[in-house]
């Protein structure tokens, strides 16, 4: 788990983090949502340590994290796998060669065979079990998604943050990438931040969600709650979003359908 509080964050006296206290729930995919510029970059920023706030602590596992020593801090840092929006992947490199990236950086006790042996699993854990020799400039967006998060899981992480892991994506490729984030938060137990601003992902994903606005944190919990907030700028986001403004027509036509049922269809690979 991963404790943040009270953290505080500021640009030119721009304060971009007003005091925000939250968890990161262990085994739960926890979802930074909110609008454009509320500060969920800025608050992941602090906490996978590439900006440091102004007031406030993080805590990993009992361990803390701000202001600790540089080795501690790199004690956990190694323990973090990202998703970049755009994939980040190296374009010269073969899928395989990417996903061994970190391992050849953080892992260099282990063997030749054995990096392979991993590199092969994460491709195969996330479907790609035939794409190793492909080059980036050969598989489609959501494929890059997927070799983004296989190296992300390859030094076996504890922690994994996604930034709109959903950004250039069609819906149908989107909905298969979150619930391939799910699938693996659960399996390893890991800890999962996702950024989004995506209300497919609230309801398909959201096992714990965390509402940001204007540098605060306005109110915290699951998919199953968020419906029934009560907080007026949190209604305001979510009855703007389109998926449910289509749910609320389905719903005034057709009657009670409910949200999982519209984000549950039956998908194709991607
Ligand atoms: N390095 C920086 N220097 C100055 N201001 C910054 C910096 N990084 C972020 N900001 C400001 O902090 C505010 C919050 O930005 P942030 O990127 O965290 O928003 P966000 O919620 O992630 O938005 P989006 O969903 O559009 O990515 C913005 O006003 C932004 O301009």
């Amino acid at each position: 788990m991963i404790e943040i509080s009270n953290l505080e964050k500021s640009f030119d006296g721009n304060q971009v983090l007003k005091g925000i206290s939250c968890t990161l729930e262990t085994g739960k995919c926890n979802l930074l949502l909110g609008g454009s510029g509320t500060g969920k970059s800025v608050l992941l920023s602090c906490v996978v340590g590439l900006m440091k706030p102004d007031l406030g602590s993080i805590t990993f596992d009992g361990t803390v994290y701000t202001n600790s020593k540089v080795d501690i801090r790199q004690e956990i840092r190694r323990k973090i796998g990202m998703l970049f929006q755009g994939s980040a992947l190296f374009d010269s490199m073969t899928v395989a060669k990417n996903v061994e990236f970190p391992l050849q950086m953080l892992t260099p006790d282990m063997s030749l065979e054995e990096r392979r042996d991993r590199v092969e699993f994460c491709l195969k854990r996330v479907g790609l079990e035939n794409a190793g020799n492909k080059m980036p400039s050969e598989i489609s967006g959501g494929m890059k998604k997927r070799v983004g998060i296989a190296r992300a899981i390859a030094p076996n992480c504890t922690y994994l943050f996604c930034d709109e892991p959903n950004s250039g994506l069609d819906p149908a490729t989107s909905i298969k990438i979150d619930e391939l984030i799910a699938e693996i938060t659960h399996e390893y137990n890991i800890t999962t931040a996702i950024i989004t601003h995506d209300m497919n992902s609230v309801v398909g994903i959201g096992d714990h969600i965390i509402f940001l606005h204007q540098g605060k944190k306005l109110w915290d919990g699951n998919k199953e709650e968020i419906l029934n907030a009560q907080v007026p700028e949190l209604r305001e986001f979510i009855f703007s979003s389109s998926l449910v403004r289509a749910a609320k027509r389905v719903e005034e036509e057709d009657g009670p359908q409910g949200l999982e049922h519209l984000a549950a269809e039956p998908l194709s690979e991607v």
